[in-house]
C-alpha cells in the first residue's frame, strides 16, 4: 500500500471526485468481468483531465508509485487490474476523461478522450454519416484508451485492419509525466520513429493514453448477411478468397464457428434458433456491405452464392431478410463465449496464424489435444477472415471443472508450440496482461523482447507504468 501521506497528497491533488479510497467504489474496477482474476488496492484516481493526469503521473514517478491503467475494464488477460499477486499499485481510471467526441467528416477522422466507449464513438461517427468499424462484443463499456493499449480486433479487421490500422494519432502521458502529442488527422508524415505504435498494444507499460485520433470510413448504407454452411474450414478459405475478388474486396465480416459450437450455444442461449434445417460440419457468417447502395451488389452476390452451391463449396446458406433476421444470426455468433460457460471449463487460446494455415493448424491442433487429453471438446471459433482463431477447449463431458482447468498452463504451451511453428501468434487480439507473460517470455523471438525491454527501461526506468504485465 503507498504510504498514507502519499495517498492523502493524491486526494488532495484530484478532490474528492478525483480519487477515492471506498472499497465500495474500487470493488467493480479490481474484478475481472469472467471471475478469473480479483484484483486489490487501497486507492483509486480518476483524473477528468490530460493535465490533471500527468500532475498524478509525475508525482507518481517522483514517489516510485507503481499505477495500473484501467479503461472499461472488459480484458480478458489481468492486463488492467491493480495489485495481482499481491503487488502493490494505484488503479488509475480514464471514466471521468470521457467527454470529448470530435468528429472531422472532412478528414475522415474522430479525436476522443481515452474514457470515450467504442459504441459512442460509433454512434458519433454514425451521426456524421461516417463508419467508425471497430465492433466487438464489449464495445458498450470498452474505451478509447482501453483498446488502443490492448490493440483491438474484434469482427471487422478483415476489412478495415485492426485498431492499429484504424489510429492515426495519439495523446499519452509518459512515465515521467511529460506529454507526448500526435494528435491529429494527419495521414502522411515521415519525420523520423513512428512512436504512436509504441502506445499502441503496449497494455498501458509506457505511458497513459489520454487522447486519440482514429480513422473513419464512408458509412455502410447497403449491408447483406449470409449464414452459410461448408464442409472445412479450407473450403471456407476459398470462399472467402471468391467472395473478397468478387464484390470489389466489400466482406466486412467472415467468421467461423464449428457444428459443436452452434449445438452449444442452440442449447443455452435462450432465443436462439438455427437458421438452417439440418447440421453441417461448419457456419460462416459474412456480411458483404458497400457505402453505394445501388451498385448491383445485391446481383452480384445473387450469382455468388448460386455459383458456390453448384459447386458444393456452400452447402446450404441463408441471407438475412431484414435486420431482425441479421441481428438473430449475429447472436449466433455473439455468444459463443457465454455458451461455452455453460459448457463447463473452457481454456482459452487466443492465436493467429497466417490464413492459409488455418486449416492444417486446427487439424494438427484438434488431434495433439484429443491425444493428450481425452474427451476434451475443441470448440475453435472466430476471425477466420484474419487468421485469428479462439481456440477454445471444454472439458470433456461430466468431467470435472477444476481438475480441468488445472490443465490450463500445460494445455496453452501445447498450443502456443504448434502455433509457433506456423509462425503465428499466441495472442492475437485479446493482449498478454499478466495471463500470458511466461509464454511470452518463451517464445518471443529474443531480439524482439530484448528490444522491448530496452524501450521499456529507456522510457519509464522506474518501472511504474502498469508493471505486473508483460514482462517477467
Ligand atoms: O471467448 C473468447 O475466447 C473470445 C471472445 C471474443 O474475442 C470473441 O471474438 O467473441
Ligand atoms: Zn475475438
Amino acid at each position: 500500500m503507498p504510504a498514507q501521506h502519499h495517498i492523502e497528497a493524491l486526494i488532495t491533488m484530484l478532490g474528492p471526485k478525483g480519487a477515492t479510497t471506498d472499497p465500495t467504489d474500487i470493488a467493480p474496477h479490481i474484478k475481472e468481468w469472467r471471475g478469473k482474476y480479483f484484483g486489490q488496492t487501497s486507492l483509486m484516481v480518476m483524473p477528468d483531465s490530460t493535465v490533471e493526469a500527468a500532475q498524478v503521473v509525475r508525482y507518481c514517478n517522483e514517489h516510485k508509485i507503481a499505477l495500473v491503467p484501467q479503461g472499461g475494464n472488459t480484458g480478458v488477460v489481468g492486463g488492467s487490474l491493480p495489485g495481482l499477486n499481491g503487488r502493490d499499485e494505484v488503479l488509475i481510471s480514464t471514466k471521468r476523461m470521457n467527454s470529448n467526441i470530435r468528429v472531422d467528416a472532412a478528414d475522415y477522422s474522430v479525436t476522443v478522450d481515452a474514457g470515450c466507449t467504442v459504441a459512442a464513438i460509433q454512434d458519433a461517427a454514425k451521426a456524421a454519416n461516417r463508419l467508425f468499424p471497430l465492433s466487438l462484443a464489449s464495445e458498450g463499456s470498452c474505451t478509447a484508451g482501453g483498446v488502443v493499449s490492448t490493440n483491438a480486433g474484434g469482427v471487422h479487421v478483415v476489412r478495415y485492419g485492426t485498431t492499429r490500422a484504424l489510429t492515426i494519432g495519439i495523446e499519452a502521458i509518459l512515465p515521467d509525466g511529460e506529454i507526448y502529442d500526435s494528435l491529429s488527422s494527419l495521414r502522411k508524415n515521415n519525420t523520423g520513429y513512428a512512436l504512436d505504435q509504441l502506445f499502441i498494444g503496449a497494455e498501458g507499460t509506457l505511458g497513459l493514453v489520454t487522447k486519440v485520433a482514429f480513422r473513419l470510413f464512408p458509412p455502410e448504407l447497403e449491408r447483406r448477411t449470409y449464414w452459410l454452411a461448408v464442409d472445412s474450414p479450407s473450403d471456407a478459405l476459398e470462399l472467402l478468397a471468391s467472395a473478397r475478388t468478387e464484390t470489389a474486396d466489400r466482406v466486412s465480416v467472415f467468421e467461423i464457428l464449428p457444428h459443436a459450437g452452434l449445438e452449444l450455444v442452440l442449447t443455452h442461449i435462450p432465443g436462439t434458433i438455427n437458421p438452417l434445417s439440418k447440421p453441417y460440419p461448419w457456419y460462416i457468417l459474412m456480411e458483404v456491405a458497400t457505402s453505394s447502395p445501388d451498385s448491383g451488389l445485391r446481383t452480384k452476390l445473387e450469382e455468388w452464392v448460386a455459383s458456390n452451391m453448384e459447386n458444393h463449396l456452400i452447402q446450404d446458406g441463408a441471407e438475412a431478410q431484414s435486420e431482425t433476421q441479421a441481428k438473430a444470426f449475429w447472436k449466433l455468433r455473439e455468444s459463443m463465449s457465454e455458451a461455452q460457460k455453460h459448457g463447463g471449463g473452457s481454456i482459452k487460446h487466443d492465436i493467429a496464424v497466417p490464413v492459409s494455415h488455418v486449416p492444417a493448424f486446427i487439424t494438427e491442433a484438434t488431434q495433439t489435444l484429443e491425444a493428450a487429453y481425452p474427451g476434451c471438446r475443441v470448440t475453435p471459433f472466430g476471425h477466420l477472415g484474419d487468421g485469428n482463431l479462439h481456440f477454445n477447449v471444454l472439458q470433456p463431458e461430466n468431467a470435472n471443472k477444476e481438475e480441468f482447468l488445472a490443465h490450463w498452463d500445460s494445455m496453452n504451451r501445447l498450443v502456443h508450440d504448434i502455433v509457433t511453428s506456423h509462425k503465428g501468434s499466441i495472442s492475437a487480439e485479446h493482449g498478454i496482461g499478466t495471463m500470458k507473460k511466461e509464454e511470452l517470455a518463451r517464445l518471443k523471438n529474443p531480439a524482439a523482447l530484448t528490444t522491448m525491454r530496452c524501450i521499456k527501461k529507456a522510457l519509464d526506468p522506474n518501472n511504474i507504468m502498469n508493471p505486473g504485465v508483460l514482462f517477467l
